[in-house]
């Protein structure tokens, strides 16, 4: 295999200007007929990919693992689960991606391991072994004769967990877990547990990957009297990643998982002098977007991203709808909460730990227009935007199955056997395809969406074709323009080449709408997909515009 080993560009910050794809190699394609994806039923489907018009696939974890968590729940950081194939299978699914010009991030976990991982199993004899001498792994984990410290740390999977703490029968000690107790927390004030995690990630690296979702990054650290969350030590150890990758690996990827306020999400940025992260999850904006729609209010969005600090040079935040978790509630008040959950979780069961496990298709009612639209403001924001699987051509969820699997489905090919994913009985599946009378694999798959010219598919297509070609969508400054209906969202991306307007209702009905844009007067607003122009704005900036509902348009104001 001689394919590229990297995909050569000459930005260094090619992050920037890149749409992402999020994907779960075990539910993408299944090459090989056993029921469950792998690496060479992926690589097969990579044209696919470069056809939709992605940039970079961020794959969620591969490693060997007991799947309590779906993977998150890592047993070694340098080998691939095998399910999913070989290493070799890795290696040439990766230059082949290459071969296309794809990037591909990997998913790297952090803050824990799985209670299978060896040093685990190596911690749970104690300090000492039974010859006397010290046992190095001990202190590769967090441990507590009483289980009563940090007592001011949330627990976040409120569904399953009582306590951050629990104890283990072998050690007859307590070990810290923010997570299930079957993910114990690595302990990072032990510094060989940082060379371990910068050696796993070397070991990907070297194979050519461009670079890492780090998972679960605010907990690295815990301290008394705090939260255990965002804490200076916690920056200290992210910061020394990211002068391993800099120095080390130049041009690769680190985004952080943090799902924070923005003053706090904005520290893993790091800052000019001492930077930390390239990317961080811009999770605040988005339950505000599904919020703005309900509500037909777009004033929680425009509040949001103002609160949001200036970050370096280098950064870029990036944008999401949805993703594998639940869509998280954490960054909302506690009415804003209850609002979600009366508005997109009717059922009780659609509701997980501190949000709503279900896919963004269902969550829009199955309505286009909302679906077009909250996309298309996704797409026109600052960041990087990521695309989760199976969205783009309107797949639902199975709220019946366990945790967040629901929105974990097999990704639906076309209208034959287990919707194309894999040859294997149906039982045999990882998860069950889904085959209800709306979502299921006859109606909505790949193959009906590429035949049909107005499908959801295409749409996504044509729209991702259209950001890419204003760079300003990545790069522009944002100023929102002022309006006289909250339902009606409008602002502005500009830089050097472009000054863009993005006009979105958020509305069900028609709306008008008056923009101030004195600041563009005598400008002639054209539309970016069609080239067709708009009437001139007048001397006093008042431009009057009528929208359909959850219409929205994107103008050339130069
Ligand atoms: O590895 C443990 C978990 O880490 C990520 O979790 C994030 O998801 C949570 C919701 O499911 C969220 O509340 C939390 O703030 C995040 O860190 C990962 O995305 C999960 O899949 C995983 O279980
Ligand atoms: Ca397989």
């Amino acid at each position: 295999m001689t394919s590229p080993a990297t995909v050569t560009t000459a930005a260094p910050e090619w992050y920037k200007s890149a749409v992402f794809y999020e994907l779960s190699v075990r539910t993408f394609a299944d090459g090989n007929g056993d029921g469950k994806g792998d690496f060479p039923g992926l690589t097969a489907k990579l044209d696919y990919l470069k056809n939709l018009g992605v940039d970079v696939l961020w794959l969620l974890p591969w490693f060997p693992s007991p799947l309590r968590d779906d993977g998150y729940d890592v047993a070694d950081y340098r080998g691939i689960h095998p399910d999913l194939g070989t290493l070799e299978n890795f290696k040439v699914f990766l230059a082949e991606a290459h071969g296309r010009g794809l990037r591909v991030i990997g998913d790297l976990v952090t803050n824990h391991t799985s209670s299978d991982h060896a040093w685990f199993q190596e911690a749970r004899k104690g300090p000492k072994l039974p010859d006397g001498s010290d046992n190095p792994y001990f202190d590769y984990y967090v441990w507590s004769d009483t289980g009563s410290e940090y007592g001011e740390a949330r627990i976040i999977f409120v569904d399953t967990e009582t306590s951050n703490w629990t104890r283990d029968e072998q050690s007859g000690r307590f070990y810290w877990h923010r997570f299930f107790s079957s993910q114990p927390d690595l302990n990072y004030d032990n510094p060989k547990v940082v060379e371990e995690l910068l050696s796993a990630a070397r070991f990907w690296l070297d194979l050519g990957l461009d670079g890492f979702r780090v998972d679960a990054v605010p907990y690295l650290i815990e301290r008394e009297g705090t939260n255990c969350e965002n804490l200076p030590e916690t920056h200290d150890i992210l910061k020394k990643m990211r002068r391993m990758v800099d120095a080390e690996y130049p041009g690769r990827l680190l985004l952080a998982e943090a799902n924070q306020w923005p003053e706090d999400v904005a520290q893993y940025f790091g800052t000019e002098e001492d930077p930390e992260f390239h990317m961080c999850f811009n999770f605040p904006v988005m339950p505000r977007l599904y919020m703005s729609l309900k509500k037909e209010d777009t004033t929680s969005i425009r509040e949001i991203m103002g609160r949001l600090p200036q970050i370096p040079s280098f950064g870029q935040w990036c944008t999401f709808l949805r993703n594998h978790d639940e869509l998280t509630l954490e960054m909302v008040t506690e009415e804003e909460r209850a609002f979600m959950y009366a508005a997109y979780a009717p059922q009780a069961e659609m509701r997980m730990n501190v949000g709503i496990r279900r896919r963004l298709t269902p969550l829009l009612d199955n309505d286009r227009r909302r679906i077009e639209l909250l996309n298309s403001v996704l797409l026109a924001l600052p960041g990087s935007p990521i695309l989760y699987y199976g969205d783009e051509i309107g797949m639902g969820d199975n709220i019946s199955l366990f945790d967040r699997n629901g929105v974990r489905t097999p990704m639906q090919w076309n209208a034959g056997l287990n919707g194309g994913f894999s040859t294997a009985a149906r039982e045999a599946c990882f998860f069950p395809p889904i085959d209800d009378m709306v979502y299921g694999f006859e109606r909505v798959n790949v193959v009906a969406a590429e035949r049909d010219p107005g499908s959801l598919l295409h749409w996504t297509s044509r729209i991702l074709g259209l950001r890419r070609q204003y760079p300003t969508f990545a790069t522009g400054d944002l100023h929102f323009i002022d309006t006289d209906n909250r339902a009606v969202l409008a602002f502005v991306r500009q830089d050097q080449n472009a000054t863009l307007l993005i006009v979105s209702n958020f509305a069900a009905t028609p709306q008008s709408v008056t923009l101030n844009l004195a600041q563009f007067a005598d400008k002639t607003p054209m539309t970016l997909a069609g080239g067709s122009n708009f009437p001139a704005i007048p001397q006093d900036g008042g431009y009057t515009l009528a929208l359909g509902r959850h219409d929205y348009y994107w103008l050339k104001l130069d």
